[in-house]
């Protein structure tokens, strides 16, 4: 049986990173975007980041920042993994991470009409990304709560697919089912409804629940 990955999204307060840790999750996201309802401040991510215990990842989401803000917030929180989520070219990824020395994920939005054989180009292209994270097109780049038509995503896409965009605990065994991505990563779906950025304990626990079941129907 594989262990499909578990990434939290968007945390802002300790409680969430208890929640996330408490359910199993095998990542965090935290939100550097300031335009996101998500946003943390140094201070308040470095925090959160405390909260951890060993091998739960910390990822930095990003979206068009350049190597000075990468420079800064890293200085300050301990990432583990960055998560491109704007607009940056493989040549723009590349640098960026490199002038930190971390790892990195480069989300692609999935808009309709998207081929196969798009994805596998683009995964080409990104080729020295950790991982590629599908995401619905969304206004503000990301975190609409948003799904996508997930038939698009070939399985030759292979292993390092982290799948997002609009799961919960109600459609996430149908997404696994279908695509079996190595990772699931939610932001939304774990949110108290109608509130961004306001994480909702026991919809992390629901979540990470569904995946683990939908894991040993396998
Ligand atoms: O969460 C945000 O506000 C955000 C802002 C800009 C880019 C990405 C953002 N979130 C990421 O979007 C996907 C899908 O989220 P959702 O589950 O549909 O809400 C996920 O990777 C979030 O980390």
């Amino acid at each position: 049986m594989s262990r499909t990955r578990i990434k939290i999204c968007g945390l802002r307060q300790p409680a969430d990173v208890d929640a996330a840790v408490a359910a199993g999750a095998d990542a965090i996201g935290l939100v550097f975007y300031p335009s996101s309802p998500r946003h943390v401040g140094l201070a308040q991510a470095a925090a959160l980041v405390e909260r951890l215990p060993p091998f739960v990842t910390a990822v930095g989401l990003f979206v068009n920042a350049d190597a000075a803000q990468l420079r800064e917030v890293t200085e300050r929180v301990p990432l583990g993994l960055l998560q491109f989520h704007g607009d940056e070219t493989p040549a723009q990824c590349a640098a960026l991470a490199d002038t930190v020395r971390l790892p990195w994920l480069r989300a692609l939005r999935v808009v309709a009409g998207t081929r196969p054989d798009d994805l596998l180009e683009w995964a080409h292209a990104y080729a020295a990304a950790r991982g590629i994270l599908l995401d619905a097109p969304a206004a503000g780049y990301g975190g609409g709560g948003h799904s996508f038509d997930w038939s698009c995503i070939p399985d030759a896409l292979g292993p390092r697919v982290v799948l997002a965009g609009g799961l919960n605990a109600r459609n996430v065994a149908d997404a696994l089912a279908r695509v079996r991505p190595y990772a699931v990563d939610v932001s939304s779906g774990v949110e108290r409804a109608g509130q961004k950025g306001v994480k909702d304990p026991d919809a992390i626990a629901q979540f990470a629940r569904a995946v683990r079941q939908a894991d040993s129907m396998r």
